[in-house]
């Protein structure tokens, strides 16, 4: 069981030019352990980003820590794996050397490389695909390719900033319920960011509201659709259930609350 903490976590921009210093996050403190789906929403700029590169270490926070199993967190590292909107593939490489890569950086044998490839890539359903180039793939695929790579290097915590975001509505509903077959599947930490309510609450076990000005959580719920999906596999059911679009009713409302609040607020600067 493995346990990344961030105690108390202030960040601090520095201004631009003329501009004053912009306080990102203020005094956020947050636990995600092994088997936790934590979802991150809130209003743009209120800090979800920010939070995810200090997490992958990216950056170090202004005060306050992260510690992963008790270690401080100093940088970015194999046993946090990250997942961008944007896949961030190699285009000059097929599925599966792209899936290999992390672990090639990593110096492990082509052997292993490529078993464990081969393992996510059907965790993936791509198993027919390792050979196909990567501007061959549609949008789902390419994450799909993205996911594979993130856990082929085995982390114990995959970090996600808003990988559906691109994707039709389609195949976003398909890519999430494989990630959740997935999260079922493996026993790791997930933190994912998105700006969809409805995704957010389908796919969490935890989900944190975060408000802008500056950057802080101010709501946390304990989520259980995600299970209910995976123990009966009907997501329209779901999606569609009372319990759910009263839920989806009250964060909109706290999140449309911040938007309106920020709106003014640079209204009247
Ligand atoms: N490199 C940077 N330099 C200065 N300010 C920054 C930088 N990155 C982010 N910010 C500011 O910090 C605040 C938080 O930004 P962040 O991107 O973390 O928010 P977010 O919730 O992820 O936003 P969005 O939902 O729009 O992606 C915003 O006010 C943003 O303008």
């Amino acid at each position: 069981m493995q346990t990344l903490t961030v105690s108390d976590v202030d960040l601090v921009y520095p201004g631009h030019l003329d501009g004053a210093p912009i306080s990102a996050l203020k005094g956020v403190s947050l636990e995600v352990k092994s088997g936790d789906f934590v979802v991150a929403l809130g209003a743009s700029g209120c800090g979800k980003t920010t939070l995810l590169n200090l997490m992958a270490g990216f950056m170090a926070p202004s005060a306050g820590k992260i510690t992963l199993g008790g270690r401080p967190v100093t940088g970015p590292g194999a046993e946090r794996g990250v997942v961008f909107q944007k896949h961030a593939l190699l285009p000059w490489l097929n599925i599966i050397d792209n899936v290999e890569f992390g672990l090639k950086l990593q110096g492990v044998d082509a052997r292993t490389r490529r078993e464990r490839a081969v393992k996510n890539l059907a965790l993936v359903g791509l198993e027919d695909f390792h050979k196909q180039m990567i501007y061959h793939l549609s949008g789902g695929m390419q994450q799909r390719v993205g996911i594979a790579r993130a856990l082929t290097c085995d982390p114990a915590m995959l970090l996600m900033d808003e990988p559906m975001a691109a994707l039709d509505a389609l195949t976003r509903e398909t890519v999430q319920e494989l990630l959740l077959k997935i999260w079922q599947q493996t026993d790791k930490m997930y933190f994912f960011i998105t700006h969809s309510v409805e995704e957010a609450l389908f796919l969490g076990s935890r989900l944190i509201v975060m408000s802008p000005r500056p950057g802080r959580i101010t709501h946390t719920y304990d989520l259980d659709f995600n299970r209910r999906f995976l123990a009966e596999g009907n997501s329209r059911a779901i999606k569609s259930s009372r319990d759910f679009i009263e839920m989806r009713e009250e964060i909109l409302g706290i999140i449309y609350g911040d938007e309106r609040a920020g709106a003014k607020e640079r209204l009247d600067a």
